[in-house]
């Protein structure tokens, strides 16, 4: 990987990756990632486990360096320019770990002094301020054994916000919580976002991308499978039709002549949809391009001679949509 003269970012990404990819060994963890997450978005990166999430995040963090492509953090190409981004993003990755017997303010103290690059004089303020923002003032003094799981993720993102930044990068920030403590980590996300701070979020639960996310893209085996803001996708989850007919084989080439995949659900029913976004390619914006108005749809198929029974646009869920999009179960609790 080289770093090319041309900015790949356009001045509203926060993240920005062309052909981003990870080898280990012959296996491809991340494979040609185009992504663009937008300034002030909060942006879901969902994916099963193993699709290689933590691998895209530790390439943009300089953690592990990539096998090829090129990525932008905050306009910077990284890693080469790492030491000017990582002021300004605070990052969450692989549960934070702090001393147990020391009290959450102290832990936060020891990091901070860590930091060659923070500012000393100002250091019990900002303690005090990242505290307060994780609603974690009460028990700044209480040891950390004593935090719930949910205190302690709220504590490590104080950690993260101990400087001002413009970009949080979270890793499953919700893993392991329980219910009250999944919220508490959601409800601070969300009041996060409304100060303007980008935040790209790692997930495995689609109610995590649909309770907290205004975009998301979808990660399948290293594999960049959709991306968009929630109501696009929410959108193209909608696109599916269902065609009842005795005439199945001209309905099923008016259909797939349309350009939606079309395929025999019994023998007098067709279920059709408008193809998936290529990988990398904004899904609603693919969409509108070109696509057939539903009920062109019905015209196309009555002008072609094709006797219908029935016609619905089935509706598919955002859930059952995700789920097809990375073609496992999927996770969606939570
Ligand atoms: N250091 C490594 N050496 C070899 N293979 C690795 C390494 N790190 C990750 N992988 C592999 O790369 C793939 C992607 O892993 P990654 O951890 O990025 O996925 P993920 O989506 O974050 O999943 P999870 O939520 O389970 O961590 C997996 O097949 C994993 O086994």
């Amino acid at each position: 990987m080289t770093p090319g003269p041309a900015s790949v970012a356009s001045p509203a990404s926060a993240i920005a990756t062309r052909g981003l990819t990870k080898t280990f060994g012959n296996h491809t963890a991340v494979d040609a990632l185009d992504l663009t997450v937008p300034r002030a978005s909060v942006f879901g990166f969902l994916g099963p486990n193993g699709s290689g999430k933590t691998t895209t995040i530790r390439m943009l963090l300089g953690l592990v360096a990539p096998t090829g492509g090129r990525a932008e953090v905050l306009g910077e190409a990284v890693p080469f320019r790492l030491a000017r981004v990582l002021p300004h993003v605070g990052a969450l990755v692989e549960g934070p770990a702090f001393y147990p017997f020391l009290s959450g303010e102290a832990n936060l103290r020891r990091l901070d002094t860590a930091d060659p690059l923070t500012e000393p004089r100002t250091r019990s303020a900002r303690i005090g301020a990242a505290l307060e923002r994780v609603g974690l003032t009460h028990a700044a003094r209480k040891k950390v054994h004593a935090y719930s799981l949910g205190m302690k993720q709220r504590l490590g993102l104080a950690a993260a916000l101990l400087a001002p930044r413009e970009l949080l990068v979270l890793d499953e920030p919700t893993n392991g919580l329980d219910p009250q403590g999944t919220r508490e980590v959601r409800a601070l996300i969300r009041s996060l976002a409304d100060d303007g701070t980008t935040v790209f979020v790692s997930t495995h639960l689609l109610a995590e991308v649909d309770q907290v996310c205004t975009h998301a893209a979808v990660l399948r085996a290293g594999r960049l499978v959709a991306q968009g803001t929630l109501d696009d996708l929410r959108g193209d989850a909608r696109s599916r039709v269902r065609v009842t007919t005795p005439d199945t084989d001209a309905a099923l080439g008016v259909l797939r002549r349309l350009g939606l995949t079309a395929e025999t659900a019994a023998p007098d029913t067709i279920d059709a949809a408008w193809p998936a976004a290529e990988a990398g390619v904004d899904t609603a914006a693919a969409g509108r391009a070109g696509r057939t108005a539903t009920e062109d749809v019905v015209a196309a198929l009555v002008a072609a001679g094709v006797r219908v029974r029935g016609f619905t646009s089935t509706g598919t869920t955002l859930e059952q949509r995700f789920v097809e999009l990375t073609g496992e179960g999927f996770d969606v609790a939570g």
